[in-house]
């Protein structure tokens, strides 16, 4: 008789309840491909009574998701509360010291406390799985640690946020501006449960640092990550892009160069005919560089309840098999410590927009902002006057080094002819 793999959830919003109906669908096939049933035998949330759309009379019902942990009858807990610290991480830490395996989709607590779990799990001998913390139902992960397994990698990037990346594209759609569209990803359930973490960059930065971390083979240094979100950006912006052969995507970008490692996330201008160019509405996509496999592209469904609870489910299945290893690819004290790359340095185009008061002189004051900062233009639109009387102008910079654009931005700072602060966007360029 094969024992089934026993799963504790708790948590059972959007990811979770996907992973209870997608159990309960693929059942047969789940058991043929793990060598054995996957079965839930207690799940905890904050409001029993709720209807989630599935039944979950079978099973038990903890109002303390901590105590999850200590049941004899469960091998696998799986934490889908979400949180960097508080319950989220007291659950992991209950599990993996009890020698259980641990599998969640919290990108937060894996981007701040991965390490001290990961060590944990290595001490317990335990299985730590976070598939679908990173671009949801994309198998990122396992690709890495993986599939390219065997390269040395030099850059991660792509778009690893779904709300932002259905706003972005929702607006390049249909012209409209941020707000509403903000409310429709969170109606679809791609947001999180505070979406100025999406918004932010937040969310896109903790993906980025565990990309990064299991790319390099470099502990986890979310703290260095550089972070622009996209509230500033207009639908002007992304109209200007367009007629200069661009769109705006949130990108988080990983490089390790031989001066420390480059983490940011920040709206760029991406070439139209870029591959992150065409990823729309809740899509996300990550590029990977590796010095044999060359680029690889992953592309998916970055959040939603099907997507998240695939990975989700997918984490259960190596586990039922028996087959999962080091949760960063390596031993946490093979990982390199690696300093964050001196700001600035970095050479590239950059697109700015200015709101500026229509009058004699404006241009002029910020021209000789990026000439003493030692800025080319490459090219310069200005549109007519809105009802305030204030009028838009977008400039592309020549290639240079990124701390001149930063530069001729601070030179302007507290200007009268400003109507409102600078939006820089970099150009993507890899
Ligand atoms: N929604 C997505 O598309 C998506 C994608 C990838 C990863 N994630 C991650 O998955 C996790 C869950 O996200 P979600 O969208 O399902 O959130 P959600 O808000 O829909 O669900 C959270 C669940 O946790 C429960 N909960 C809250 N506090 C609890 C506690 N103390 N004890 C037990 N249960 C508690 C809530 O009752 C709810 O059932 C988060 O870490 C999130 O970042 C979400
Ligand atoms: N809030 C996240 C969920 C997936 O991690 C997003 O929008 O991408
Ligand atoms: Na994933």
């Amino acid at each position: 008789m094969v024992q089934p793999l026993r799963v504790a959830l708790a948590g059972l919003g959007v990811v979770g309840g996907g992973v209870v109906k997608l159990l309960d669908a693929n059942r047969a096939l789940i058991e043929r491909r793990a060598g054995r049933p996957i079965e839930i035998v207690a799940v905890s949330a904050r409001d029993r009574h709720r209807d989630r759309g599935v039944d979950l009379s079978r099973f038990d019902w903890a109002d303390d998701a901590g105590s999850l942990a200590a049941r004899d009858d469960v091998d696998v807990v799986v934490e889908l509360v979400g949180g960097a610290d508080g319950p989220a991480l007291t659950l992991a830490r209950a599990t993996l010291a009890r020698g259980k395996a641990f599998v969640t989709a919290n990108k937060a607590m894996v981007a701040h406390h991965g390490i001290e779990l990961a060590r944990a799990a290595e001490a317990a001998g335990a299985a730590f799985k976070y598939e679908a913390a990173v671009a949801g139902g994309i198998p990122v992960i396992k690709g890495l640690r993986e599939g390219a397994a065997a390269n040395e990698i030099g850059r991660v990037y792509g778009i690893l946020n779904g709300t932002c990346n259905y706003i972005l594209t929702t607006m390049e759609a249909a012209g409209r501006d941020f707000a509403g569209v903000l409310a429709e990803a969170q109606a679809l359930g791609y947001a999180e449960a505070d979406p100025s973490f999406d918004i932010d960059g937040v969310d896109a930065a903790h993906k980025l640092a565990i990309l990064a971390s299991l790319a390099f083979g470099t502990t986890l240094d979310f703290a260095s990550v550089a972070i622009a979100g996209i509230r500033p950006i207009l639908a002007a912006d992304i109209a200007e892009a367009a007629a200069l052969g661009y769109r705006v995507r949130l990108v988080g970008l990983a490089e390790a160069g031989p001066k420390g490692l480059l983490q940011r996330v920040h709206p760029c201008l991406v070439p139209q005919d870029h591959p992150l160019a065409h990823v729309q509405g809740s899509m996300n996509a990550v590029v990977a560089e590796g010095n044999f496999v060359g680029r690889l592209f992953f592309e998916g469904r970055g959040a939603g309840e099907g997507p998240t609870a695939s990975a989700v489910v997918a984490d259960l299945i190596d586990i039922a098999r028996r087959e999962y290893g080091a949760p960063f690819a390596m031993p946490v004290d093979s990982l390199d410590e690696r300093a964050p790359a001196p700001r600035g340095e970095r050479r590239g185009r950059a697109y700015l927009r200015f709101t500026v008061a229509d009058r004699p002189g404006v241009l002029a004051e910020l021209a000789a902002a990026m000439r003493d900062a030692g800025v080319s233009i490459a090219s310069l639109i200005q549109r007519g006057a809105a009802a305030d009387g204030s009028v838009l102008v977008a400039m592309v910079t020549h290639e240079c080094a990124e701390r001149c654009v930063t530069d001729a931005l601070a030179r302007l700072e507290g200007s009268q002819s400003l109507a409102g602060k600078p939006l820089l966007m970099h150009i993507l360029d890899v």
